[in-house]
């Protein structure tokens, strides 16, 4: 787990072998006190080198360790023996160093980095913070202001900025182990005291107050309940006002509490759910490590509303040329005028060239003919949709990928009026496309392997996390969305108010709650879909409209509110109001208020008082027993999957982990007796019946979030 060997006469190069990132597990910790102890012990060496095997210096801690009984010897003494030695240690950064692995080079004397390497401690996106020395050793090296943000963030830095910020001594662009080595030699003798960074005091800093409290400031705003990001600043400030040695006690304490805390295995769990996502099988045997996708370089976009520039910007910034084709040539010009204004903004951030030459405008399907795969992502209307793809399969060559950014319609039946259902699937992004990370693959029944792995693929290259997901109705984000937004607007009538509502779901820790992203994404969005699927239509008694639609409770307010033009922010007023149409500050509105009183009186229905508990359980609860149903329907593949598109797409807080392990973290029982109680209370609302398979994991002792898969009844996978 750590090679030794004698180099050069006086090196000794330790190498640490343990793939494919070097994490630092107990065996790898074993090797390194071993070989460091034989280094130090070696009267031939005169200084040592630390690398990593196949060119990755390490990835930090072994996560999968958290979760176990702490083994072998630990960190902060092996760093620490490394750092007193009488011999120089360089360490040779190549790949990554990130975490317990940047640590560990803090603890050398020298740091040597090869020019593509990337360094980081993003311990705090892990619910930790760095504590092997971390919090302490970087402030002294770099400076407090520095040290914090680097810390609270978890930002991978490149080797160009580490050296920058004195973090490594060297880049090269060459054989990182042989430079390393070259240093080593050249400050033989030289002293180290100098270069044990435990041992100097922090860059002085005026106004040390003033920068914790803005600091502290800032990550309370930017987490939203998260503890590390706020444990990470009282860490950092213990190195500005500790001597070293008091510094790591506090370190080690405020460690001890993040490290046995939810937030932390709730974020451990995603981290592991966001790379098993990307392990998706489909029910013919066909799975991601055994289906070639193609090579797509060319790809075609029609429709530049704003999914379509999104999806254009997100292709583009990959790399891949684009067709965009409009219909109209206005929307085209304002299609093209956006979508080069993000590119062009992006690049200069980046101090890189726009990627302009990789676009081409069209108001034609035609230019299509040659692309190698296309996404529709025209309005949300079928009788559309499907002409637009019976076009495409007229004109496409015919081995072009056909791709639909449907929120949830059926791709099977898009499929259908094309000559090639097996290459049709569902590529539903999320608004706004090129920010918005998660990309749910809709697999139809008659999408091919190739085709999904393809678009599985593509999704990566965009920098996506793609879920395969089924084809039924909202797919699984948007399916399970309906049960969370009937139940808010159901507190409404029951005399909740939009800011309480909205409140409580951010104390919960959503970026926004409900009602305020209803009036960014436009309510006009939702009314229309309402329309379309026969919920609203000529039926419905347009001065007392029914408050049972379909054979379940149905609220009219979203419906009374658009008739009156509020839209959102778009109109200057939705469920909040805003300065001007376009406005974004959202003001707590006393008309709405009166609405909904009015409201009330007509319909009879008693105004109550209602608890921030009761909004988040119902809100909340609603949400992961339609995530249950998903899965017993074969809709997602686990509870991974269904996590994963919420955090990723729906502004749900990561350090809850996701609607399904927040759900486990709560306790299926509670939840399950919660659930019973508000569907007695409310037998009108079906999906606050608790669904069959959350009874059956309660009825099996609550078994843990990874052998949920076991207990699906009908395990008639979908994807
Ligand atoms: C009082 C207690 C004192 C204890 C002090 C402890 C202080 C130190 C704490 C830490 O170091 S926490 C860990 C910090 N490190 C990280 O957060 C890095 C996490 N890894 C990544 O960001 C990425 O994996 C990567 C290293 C940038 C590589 O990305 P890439 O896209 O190339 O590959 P992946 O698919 O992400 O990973 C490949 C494979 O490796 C597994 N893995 C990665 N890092 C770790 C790790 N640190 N521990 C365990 N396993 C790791 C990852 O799960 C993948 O596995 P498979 O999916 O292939 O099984």
């Amino acid at each position: 787990m750590a090679q030794y060997a004698r180099t050069k006469g006086s090196i000794a190069l330790i190498t640490l072998t343990n793939p494919p990132v070097n994490a630092l597990s107990s065996a790898v910790r074993k090797g390194i006190t071993e070989t460091v102890s034989r280094a130090l012990n070696d009267t031939q060496v005169k200084a040592v080198v630390l690398c990593g095997e196949n060119g990755q210096f390490c990835g930090g801690a072994d996560i999968k360790e958290f979760a176990k009984p702490m083994s072998g010897p630990a960190l902060v003494p092996m760093i620490h023996a490394i750092e007193a030695g009488e011999k120089p240690v360089v360490a040779a950064i190549e790949g990554i160093a990130l975490g317990g692995g940047l640590e560990l080079a803090l603890g050398c004397h020298y740091r040597v980095a090869h020019a593509k390497a990337r360094m980081g401690l993003p311990e705090v996106t892990l619910g930790l913070l760095p504590a092997a020395g971390g919090t302490q050793r970087l402030p002294r090296l770099t400076g407090i202001p520095t040290a914090l943000e680097l810390i609270t963030t978890g930002r991978h830095i490149t080797a160009q900025e580490a050296l920058k910020l004195g973090i490594v001594d060297k880049v090269t662009d060459g054989n990182v182990v042989d430079a390393a080595m070259e240093m080593a030699l050249s400050v033989i003798g030289r002293p180290l005291s100098p270069r044990r960074l435990s041992t100097l005091s922090t860059p002085p800093l005026a106004n040390l107050d003033g920068v914790f409290e803005a600091a502290m400031a800032q990550v309370k705003r930017r987490s939203r309940g998260a503890m590390a990001p706020v444990a990470c600043v009282k860490a950092v400030r213990a190195a500005a006002e500790l001597p070293y040695s008091q510094g790591m006690k506090r370190e080690l304490e405020l460690m001890g509490t993040l490290m046995s805390s939810g937030q932390a295995k709730a974020l451990q769990y995603c981290f592991f759910a966001q790379r098993a996502v990307g392990k998706w099988s489909l029910p013919n045997g066909a799975q991601w490590n055994n289906s070639r996708p193609r090579d797509i370089r060319t790809a075609g976009v029609i429709g530049l509303g704003t999914m379509g520039r999104g999806i254009v910007v997100s292709l583009v910034k990959a790399g891949i040329s684009v067709v965009a084709v409009e219909m109209e040539e206005k929307q085209l010009d304002l299609g093209r005028k956006e979508v080069t204004g993000i590119l062009e903004r992006d690049a200069k951030r980046r101090g890189v060239t726009a990627p302009l030459h990789l676009i081409s405008f069209a108001l034609s399907l035609q230019s299509l003919r040659g692309v190698d795969l296309v996404i529709e992502a025209v309005f949300e209307d079928m009788e559309l949709k499907k002409r637009v793809f019976a076009d495409l399969s007229r004109v496409c060559n015919q081995n072009t990928m056909l791709c639909t950014n449907t929120s949830g319609l059926d791709v099977d039946q898009i499929a259908s009026v094309t000559d090639r259902p097996p290459l049709v699937v569902g590529m539903h992004f999320f608004a706004p496309a090129h920010v918005m990370k998660l990309l749910e693959v809709v697999c139809g029944p008659r999408s091919s392997a190739e085709a999904v792995a393809t678009a599985m693929s593509l999704g990566k290259r965009m920098g996506k996390v793609s879920v395969a997901v089924g084809n039924c109705p909202g797919f699984v984000g948007n399916r399970m969305l309906k049960s969370y937004m009937d139940e808010s607007v159901f507190l409404l009538e029951e005399g909740a108010s939009p800011e309480q509502v909205d409140q409580a779901l951010e104390e919960f820790g959503f970026a926004l709650g409900i009602f305020k992203v209803g009036d960014l994404s436009g309510l006009d969005v939702g009314w229309r879909v309402r329309k379309s699927s026969g919920l609203i239509g000529p039926d419905v008694n347009p001065t007392f409209p029914s408050r049972v639609r379909q054979g379940r409770r149905y609220c009219p307010l979203p419906d009374l509110l658009c008739e009156q033009g509020r839209w959102g922010q778009k109109t200057g007023r939705g469920w909040y109001l805003y300065d001007s149409a376009g406005g974004r500050v959202a003001r707590p509105d006393p008309e709405i208020q009166r609405f909904l009183q009015d409201y009330r009186l007509r319909y009879g229905i008693p105004s109550r008082r209602i608890s921030e508990q009761e909004v988040v359980e119902r809100c909340v609860f609603a949400l992961a027993n339609e995530g249950f149903q998903v899965l017993e329907d074969g809709m997602a593949a686990g509870p991974e999957d269904i996590d994963m598109v919420y955090v990723f797409g729906y502004g749900w807080p990561r350090h809850r982990g996701g609607p399904m392990f927040h759900a486990a973290q709560v306790g299926l029982p509670r939840v399950l007796q919660r659930l019973e109680f508000y569907y007695r209370e409310n037998p009108d609302i079906p999906h606050l019946q608790p669904s069959a398979l959350l009874r059956r994991l309660v009825g099996a002792g609550s078994p843990p979030i990874q052998q949920w898969k076991q207990y699906i009844r009908s395990t008639h996978s979908q994807l």
